[in-house]
């Protein structure tokens, strides 16, 4: 039986056929090419940590597979001002419709109302897909191991250096770290949700971390819901968070940004 993660994959490849139909590569290419905008995303979190602050990348996130609507009056604008207002290093916005409820608009919306660098938060499948991300203003993508080649790694990571971005590449266990640390970006993400199960446990980072190389910048993602789990984290000498679910599920995103990790 078909997991989520190979659903969600299906339908990306669909969109990018679809996509593509309406606006060549070539065209948007051109537009990406156009903005002369980039914000640096890994420096921004460098930045922080080396200031003594916590990287932490805060997401705009409506609704998710495991966990349904987040934050029914969803206004990205006002939650990016009050993220950067609360000490964020970055911003990621879901630009996923069927599955996340998101939308390439709210990264724009995101990235318009503050001057922090946004990550586009989606499953990039094509090329594409990195093309349209620097289009839409996008400083960085993110590259998930379990969904793609090695060689589409590698090609995809080119791609968005060539246009100026960052990558975050995505990793949940030993074997796919190996592949992550052939690829040449420092931002390292340790996804605490296995993708396929949902299944969440901030062990994950823990058990990953004697293997990675000191050049890498370990960003540890999902399931950090509590100060103590910020504490656990700091503990193992993990300073760049990206975070979700608590911030979305909170009166005000950056409040709960400053309350986690006082
Ligand atoms: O969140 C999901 O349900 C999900 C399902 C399938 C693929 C990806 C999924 N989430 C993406 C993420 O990894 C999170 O949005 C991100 O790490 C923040 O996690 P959280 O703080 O737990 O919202």
């Amino acid at each position: 039986m078909s997991d989520i993660l190979n659903k969600i994959l299906a339908v990306k490849a669909q969109e990018v056929a679809a996509d593509r139909a309406r606006v060549s590569e070539a065209e948007l290419l051109k537009a990406a090419k156009a903005r002369q905008d980039i914000r640096g995303f890994a420096q921004a979190i460098e930045q922080k940590i080396e200031a003594g602050r916590p990287g932490v990348i805060a997401e705009v996130k409506k609704a998710s597979p495991s966990k349904g609507i987040l934050r029914e009056n969803f206004q990205p604008a006002e939650i990016a001002v009050s993220y950067a207002t609360h000490g964020a290093a970055c911003l990621s916005v879901l630009t996923d419709v069927q599955f996340f409820q998101g939308a390439d608009e709210y990264l724009r919306q995101a990235r318009a109302a503050c001057a922090l660098p946004v990550l586009r938060k989606d499953f990039m499948v094509d090329p594409y897909q990195i093309i349209a991300a620097r289009a839409m203003g996008a400083d960085c993508i993110l590259l998930i191991v379990s969904a793609l080649t090695p060689t589409q790694l590698s090609e995809f990571e080119a791609c968005a250096f060539e246009l100026g971005m960052d990558v975050l590449v995505e990793v949940h266990d030993a074997q796919e770290l190996e592949i992550a640390l052939d690829l040449n970006t420092s931002l390292l993400g340790i996804n605490n949700r296995n993708l396929r199960t949902f299944e969440t446990s901030l062990q994950t980072t823990i058990d990953l971390l004697a293997r990675i190389p000191a050049d890498k910048r370990v960003v540890t993602e999902s399931g950090i819901l509590q100060p103590a789990d910020v504490k656990k984290m700091r503990e193992h000498d993990v300073h760049a968070f990206l975070v979700g679910e608590a911030f979305m599920r909170a009166p005000d995103p950056g409040v709960e940004l400053a309350r986690l990790f006082t």
